[in-house]
């Protein structure tokens, strides 16, 4: 007898083996990561998703706080082939539903074939498949989720400091823990706003340029974090990641459009169009860049031609699609910290009023 439904938008219903209680629903995505299950499970930027891991034993390792790249579970729910009672018990302990004994490779191809979708899960004693279909039936499409900063962004500005080298000032739409310390590690002070910050809290901490974080759902809902990079076009310095990319293209007159199924793993090949190099890279995202606007494209998807990298040299612009911190995945692009930074030093402070 299973103890565990996951319903789909397409009306399949899959029995699964419940290891953490609890009723949810969200978008169905997948990540093909065989590692990094901690950083996963923290990343801000899969809040409203249920996450699929592709690869078949997640927590084997065991759990770590010193990995997590925020302080709670940020999915709604996991589902893996097989769950090991460390993740288990952690999942549970957050009130996180989790399922396992479940054809994942079903779900990837589902996925894949159908596009991330609407799912309900139902997981524990007393859970049926009407349940798991109700909540499936409630569940919202990302864009509708419009305030969806507000659930992982600070909602007081914190400063990490790193040494005083240069000051950033950072809109947290959802900040991994490690764009911030790959910052300060580098040796500057970054001052993490929240995400609807307005352009006098940035002018206000003084900053040497400008980042834009990663974060969850539609770009196209990030309305103040749009307008403050409108306000500082051409004045401040600029960088991104990931959401941060999507933001700023978006913000300079670019646009936005969602992907099927989107990139989640660690071996998206990126190739950079000046050096014609290929790196290995992290990624977990469900939109892309669709008309670049003024900036001009530097890398790209191998597998998909999707923008990876934008740049303007004229507006001090770097953006990446992927994540170059890493945690989990390669950390071949690393150096795009350092580019940052050299961004940053290259242009005096912004004066506030
Ligand atoms: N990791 C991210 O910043 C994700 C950005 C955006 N939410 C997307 O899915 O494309």
């Amino acid at each position: 007898m299973s103890d565990a439904y996951i319903a789909l938008a397409d009306g399949r219903v899959l029995e699964a083996r419940a290891r953490a209680p609890g009723r949810t629903r969200g978008e169905l995505v997948f990540t093909t990561a065989y590692t990094g299950y901690e950083e996963s499970l923290t990343d801000p930027s899969y809040a409203e998703q249920i996450l699929t891991f592709s690869y078949p034993l997640i927590g084997n390792y065991g759990v770590r706080t010193e990995r997590f790249e925020s302080e709670s579970v940020q999915p709604r729910a996991a589902i893996a082939r097989e769950l090991t009672d460390d993740v288990a018990e952690w999942l549970a302990g957050e009130g996180v539903p989790a399922v396992d004994h479940v054809d994942t490779r079903e779900i990837v191809t589902t996925v894949r074939e159908e596009g991330a979708m609407a799912c309900g899960i139902a997981a524990g004693p007393d859970a049926t498949p009407d349940d798991a279909v109700a909540e499936m039936e409630a569940c919202e499409p990302m864009s509708a989720h419009t305030d969806i900063g507000a659930q992982v962004s600070v909602s007081e500005p914190t400063v990490h400091e790193g040494g005083g080298a240069a000051d950033v000032a950072m809109l947290d739409c959802g900040a991994k823990g490690s764009i911030i310390s790959s910052l300060t590690e580098r040796g500057a002070d970054v001052h993490v706003l929240p995400y609807d910050a307005t352009p006098e809290d940035v002018a206000a901490v003084e900053p040497d340029v400008l980042f834009v974080s990663n974060g969850p759902g539609d770009p196209e809902n990030f309305a103040a974090a749009k307008a403050v990079v409108d306000e500082f076009a051409g004045e401040l310095p600029m960088a991104g990641i990931c959401l941060g990319q999507q933001v700023i293209t978006s913000a300079l007159g670019g646009s936005t459009e969602k992907m099927m199924f989107g990139h989640r793993g660690v071996n998206q090949p990126v190739k950079d169009l000046r050096t014609d190099k290929v790196v290995m890279t992290t990624q977990n995202h469900g939109y892309t860049v669709d008309d670049t606007g003024p900036l001009e494209v530097t890398q790209v998807n191998v597998n998909d031609d999707t923008v990876e990298g934008l740049d303007s040299e004229e507006l001090d612009v770097i953006t990446r699609q992927y994540h170059p911190e890493a945690n989990p995945g390669p950390h071949d692009s690393l150096g795009f910290f350092d580019e940052v930074l050299e961004l940053a030093e290259a242009t005096p402070h912004v004066a506030a009023d």
